[in-house]
C-alpha cells in the first residue's frame, strides 16, 4: 500500500469508504502495472498544498457563520492546477482531495495542459439564500486569491455550483487583483467570457463515450434503455443528448428520490417540471416513484451514475443489471465493484474518460479567454468531441495491448503521463 496518510489533521470521510484511499488504491494498482518507481507513487500519493480557510459570513438574518473551504492542489506537473469547486453537506478534505487527484489523470488522460485540483465547502446550497450563497463564494476566493490564478489554479463549476457562482467568484478576484481577469476561473456565463457548450459538455461527452462504446459493441443509440442517477447539470444533459440520440431514458433521480417509467420518460418534461420543483424530479406525474437506491439495480443497457461517488459499492454490485456502466460522476463506483462488474463482463466506462468532457471544454473556454477569439458552438462542440474519441480510443487500444479492462488502461494512460513528466523534469533541489 502507498501511504494515504494527508498531511493536515482530519476527521474520517462520513462515508464508510475513505474516497482518499479509494484514489490511492487506484493509484497504486495504476503504478503497479506500470512498475513505477515507489519514489514516483509517493510523490503523486500526496496532494502538493492543502488549503482550508474559514469563511465568515453574515447571514440574512443577522446571525453570523463560520464555513470551512478547502482547495486542494494536486499536482501541476503538466499545467495549472484545474478542477471544480462542491457545494455539498458530505463535502470533506479526504473527498476533495480525492477528486483533485483524479482531475489530474483526466486532464493527463485528454492530453491537455493542466494539472488537478479540486475545491469544496460543505454546504447543502438549497438551504441559503442567492445572497447568502453570494457571500460565501465571494469571501471563499477571496480567501484563496494568493492561491488561484490563470496560469496556478483555474476553478470551475461541479457538484452545486454553477456558472453563477463562477461570476461571483470571478468577479471578486478581478477587483481584488484590480483589474479583470476572465480566465481565473471556467465555466463562467457567455456574458463574461464563457464559452458556448460548456453547460452541457460533460453530459455531452457521456453521451459521446456511450455512443462510441455501444458501437464498438454493434449496438445503435436507438432504443437502448438508459438510467441516470443525479439529474444536474451533468445527469439532465446526458439525458436530454441520449434522449435526442434515440435512446429510451426509463428513469432519473434527484437527491430526495427518483421516477420511473417502463417506456421512457419524456425528458423535456422533465426538464421543467425539475426547473419549477427547485431541480428535484420527485412528484413528476405519469411516472412511478423508485429510490436512488433501486434505480441502480433497474434492469436496463446502460446505467450512468452522475451524482455522488461511491454509489456502486460490494453491498449493492450482485443486484446490478445494466451491461455497460458510464461514469458520469467522479469515482461512483469502487475498486471491489469494478473489479466484479468486469469478471461479470459488464463493460465500465471509467469517469477519468467519461466525464471528461467537462474539463475538455473549461480547456477551450480557457484558450478562447487568452487568445480573444471566441469560436461558436458547433466549432466548440466538435472539438471537444474530437479530443473525446481520440481519448476513447486511446483507452481501447491501451485495454488491448495491456490486456487489461477499461478503467485500468485509462489510468495507466494519465498516470504514466504525469509520471513521465515527473521523471523528466527531476526532483528539486
Ligand atoms: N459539472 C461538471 O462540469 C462536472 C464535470 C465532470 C464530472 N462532474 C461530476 O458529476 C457529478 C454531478 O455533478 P453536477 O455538476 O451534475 O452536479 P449538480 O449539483 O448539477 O447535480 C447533482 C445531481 O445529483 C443529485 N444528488 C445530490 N445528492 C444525491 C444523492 N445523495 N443521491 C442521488 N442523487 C443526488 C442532485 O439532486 C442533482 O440532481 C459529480 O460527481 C461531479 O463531480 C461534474
Ligand atoms: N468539476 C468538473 C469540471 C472541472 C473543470 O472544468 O475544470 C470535473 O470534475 O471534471
Amino acid at each position: 500500500m502507498v501511504a494515504t496518510s494527508l498531511p493536515f489533521v482530519e476527521t474520517q470521510s462520513p462515508a464508510h469508504i475513505c474516497p482518499y484511499d479509494q484514489a490511492c488504491n487506484y493509484l497504486e494498482w495504476a503504478a503497479k502495472e506500470l512498475k513505477l518507481d515507489a519514489g514516483i507513487v509517493e510523490i503523486l500519493s500526496h496532494p502538493r498544498k492543502v488549503v482550508t480557510v474559514s469563511i465568515p459570513i453574515k447571514m440574512d438574518n443577522g446571525e453570523v457563520r463560520v464555513f470551512a473551504g478547502h482547495r486542494v492542489q494536486h499536482s501541476d506537473i503538466l499545467g495549472p492546477y484545474k478542477g471544480g469547486i462542491r457545494y455539498h453537506p458530505a463535502v470533506t478534505l479526504r473527498e476533495v482531495s480525492a477528486l483533485a487527484m483524479l482531475m489530474t489523470w483526466k486532464c493527463a488522460l485528454l492530453g491537455i495542459p493542466y494539472g488537478g485540483g479540486k475545491g469544496g465547502i460543505p454546504i447543502d446550497p438549497k438551504k441559503f439564500s442567492v445572497g447568502e450563497l453570494e457571500r460565501i463564494s465571494r469571501r471563499y476566493i477571496s480567501e484563496l486569491i494568493k492561491d488561484i490564478g490563470p496560469s496556478v489554479d483555474i476553478p470551475a463549476p461541479d457538484m452545486g455550483t454553477s456558472a453563477r457562482e463562477m461570476a461571483w467568484m470571478m468577479d471578486t478576484y478581478s477587483v481584488n487583483v484590480g483589474h479583470s481577469v476572465p480566465g481565473v476561473v471556467t465555466g463562467k456565463p457567455l456574458s463574461i467570457g464563457g464559452s458556448l457548450g460548456r453547460e452541457m459538455a460533460t453530459g455531452r461527452g457521456v453521451m459521446i463515450i456511450v455512443r462510441e462504446s455501444l458501437k464498438d459493441h454493434g449496438i445503435s443509440l436507438t432504443g437502448v434503455r438508459i438510467a441516470i442517477q443525479g439529474f444536474g447539470n451533468v445527469g439532465g444533459a446526458a439525458a436530454e443528448l441520449l434522449h435526442q440520440a434515440g435512446a429510451k431514458i426509463i428513469a432519473v433521480s434527484s437527491g430526495a428520490g427518483g421516477i420511473f417509467a417502463e417506456d421512457g420518460l419524456d425528458i423535456s418534461a422533465v426538464k421543467a417540471y425539475a426547473a419549477q420543483n427547485r431541480r428535484s424530479v420527485v412528484g413528476f406525474p405519469t411516472a412511478k416513484a423508485i429510490s436512488n437506491a433501486d434505480l441502480l439495480t433497474l434492469p436496463c443497457d446502460v446505467l450512468i451514475p452522475a451524482a455522488l461517488e461511491n454509489q456502486i459499492t460490494e453491498e449493492n454490485v450482485h443486484e446490478i443489471k445494466a451491461q455497460f456502466i458510464a461514469e458520469a460522476a467522479n469515482g461512483p463506483v469502487t475498486l471491489e465493484a469494478n473489479q466484479v462488474l468486469e469478471a461479470r463482463g459488464v463493460t465500465v466506462l471509467p469517469d477519468i474518460l467519461a466525464n471528461a468532457g467537462g474539463v475538455v471544454v473549461s480547456y477551450l473556454e480557457w484558450v478562447q479567454g487568452l487568445s480573444y477569439l471566441f469560436w461558436d458552438e458547433e466549432r466548440v462542440n466538435k472539438e471537444m468531441e474530437y479530443l473525446m474519441v481520440q481519448a476513447y480510443h486511446k483507452v481501447m487500444e491501451e485495454a488491448k495491448t495491456r490486456r487489461v479492462n477499461l478503467r485500468l488502461a485509462a489510468y495507466t494512460l494519465g498516470v504514466g503521463r504525469v509520471a513521465q513528466a515527473l521523471t523528466d523534469r527531476g526532483l528539486y533541489p
